[in-house]
């Protein structure tokens, strides 16, 4: 059992180029992709918008780590150089969750602990999971009804763009 939720970002470059990179190299566990939205920088505001997406990925064969291996791969593969923290980027893959497991390693938290502030990750997991939970923090619809309205308006679907 790895049920994973996939936080994608990115704000540089061919932007759904990457994020379609990532979605490829999940494909086979590939169990939802959301739509793309174009959403405002949130951390450090003076850089571009981003293209964010999120998926939901299962393969029994792969654990947490292994998922967390797999995003690093897929940023590594988009020419991912590390910088500023929160500063811009071809590709991010966060872990959001992964079912069943609590982490308070640094190398990989989980639940991802800006999932509760962040509506970039909300509105795209809510289009595709309803119910989704944030363990530990509750359903995913409450946070993002207590994030302030501004956040939420940061977030546009662009349905002119997909992934799947
Ligand atoms: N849930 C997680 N998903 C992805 N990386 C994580 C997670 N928890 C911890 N990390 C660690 O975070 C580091 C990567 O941080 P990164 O540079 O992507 O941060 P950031 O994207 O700027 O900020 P944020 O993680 O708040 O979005 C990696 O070393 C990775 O091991
Ligand atoms: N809207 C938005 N803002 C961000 C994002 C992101 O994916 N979307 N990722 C960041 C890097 O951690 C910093 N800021």
């Amino acid at each position: 059992m790895s049920r994973a939720v996939l936080s994608l970002g990115s704000n540089l470059g061919d932007r759904l180029g990457y994020l379609r990179s990532a979605v490829d190299a999940v494909r086979p566990a590939l169990v939802a992709v959301s739509g793309v939205y174009e959403t405002k920088a949130w951390g450090v505001e003076d850089q571009p918008d981003f293209l964010n997406a999120l998926c939901i990925v299962d393969d029994p064969a792969r654990d947490h780590w292994a998922w967390l291996r797999a995003g690093q791969a897929a940023e590594q593969a988009a020419g991912r150089v590390r910088e500023l923290r929160w500063g811009p980027r071809t590709l991010d893959v966060d872990i959001v969750t992964v079912q069943g497991v609590l982490s308070d390693d640094p190398e990989l938290l989980l639940p991802h602990p800006g999932t509760p502030d962040r509506a970039s990750v909300l509105i795209p997991w809510l289009e595709i999971d309803p119910d989704a939970e944030v363990p530990g923090h509750g359903r995913a619809a409450d946070l993002l009804a207590r994030l302030p309205e501004a956040d939420r308006a940061g977030v546009v679907l662009r349905p002119d763009l997909t992934l799947s």
